[in-house]
């Protein structure tokens, strides 16, 4: 028996992998009895078959954790990756994004692709305001080849869901991490022409330096309907050095009186931007909520 991770399911198979082997496995009805799916990024067991090219999963290891969309298990950190320019930065967006994964209690690095358009060097600006709310971020350029050093360390060892809109050079950064991963890139009009003949499954595609990136467009909706209202200062993580000391302990912090979150953007300590979209997406929140009811 072997231990192995399964990359990518096709059709009743499981494909493992396991001592630098891929198994073709099908799943044993022994844990498929107590309703157990195998899911891709599980750890398993495998029996392989004396071809070691076949096998049977016999086992699924204890999960660190599952996510939901796109479904995979044991993913350790989400890089969001972002362009400088081409499309132009759509912080909305990118809180929404961070809200998702925060929401899953991942790791999170922000990554702002093609700084060489950037004349203006706009991102720095970017750079420092996320900074400043406690996350790791790494500009980089597939074209004058900066951070793709940074990337790699983040890779190494782990498994990282890369997302981020359409376009930001996602693949072309994993493509120069590492070239056996040969991702397609290119703009979008070749991409959709492509799509329609291929189907996208969800793969775990091994790292040549150990670990494993996700090859999805991630997280496929935006849609923050499913978060309650007041959850939603949780995944704003630079409130929570401030926010247990609201007058009110069900501060929203957006109109009650002696708000903390509120005296510390006053004093600047709490970027303006950040709170002008938390408030956005609360106020998205509420109506979804009423709506509900
Ligand atoms: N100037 C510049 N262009 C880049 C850079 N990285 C990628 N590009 C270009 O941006 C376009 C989109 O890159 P992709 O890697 O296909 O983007 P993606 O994020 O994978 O896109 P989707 O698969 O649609 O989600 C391509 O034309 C790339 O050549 C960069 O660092 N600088
Ligand atoms: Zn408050």
């Amino acid at each position: 028996m072997i231990t192995g991770t399964i990359v990518k399911g096709i059709a009743g198979f499981y494909y493992v992998k396991a001592e630098d082997k891929i198994f073709e496995c099908k799943a044993r009805g022994k844990f498929r009895n107590v309703n157990l799916i195998p899911y891709i990024g599980d750890l398993v067991r495998i029996v392989p078959e004396e071809n070691q090219v076949t096998g049977s999963i016999v086992e699924i290891l204890p999960r660190k954790n599952l996510l939901i969309r796109p479904p995979v298990a044991n993913i350790d950190q989400a890089i969001i990756v972002f362009a400088a320019k081409s499309p132009d930065p759509n912080l909305q967006l990118l809180d929404r994004f961070l809200v998702l994964v925060e929401e899953q209690n991942l790791d999170i690095c922000i990554c702002i692709n093609k700084i060489d358009i950037d004349m203006e060097k706009d991102y720095e600006a970017i750079k420092d305001v996320y900074e400043k709310a406690g996350y790791k971020v790494i500009v980089t350029s597939t074209v004058s080849n900066t951070g793709i050093e940074e990337i790699k360390n983040e890779l190494r060892n782990r498994t990282t869901v890369f997302a981020g809109p359409s376009g930001v050079g996602k693949s072309s950064l994993l493509n120069k991490v590492d070239p056996h991963l040969k991702l397609k890139t290119g703009d979008i009009s070749q991409k959709v022409k492509r799509g329609k003949h291929t189907t996208r499954h969800v793969e775990l595609l091994p790292f040549k330096e150990g670990g494993f990136v996700l090859d999805t467009p991630g997280f496929s909706s935006l849609s923050l309907e499913n978060i309650a209202p007041n959850m939603l200062q949780n995944y704003f993580r630079e409130f929570n050095t401030y926010r247990a000391y609201c007058k009110f302990s069900e501060c929203s912090h957006i109109h009650e009186p002696q708000c903390m979150v509120k005296q510390k953007l006053d004093e600047g300590i709490i970027d303006k931007g950040r709170y002008e979209r938390y408030k956005l997406i609360y106020n998205e929140l509420e109506s979804a909520k009423q709506r509900r009811w």
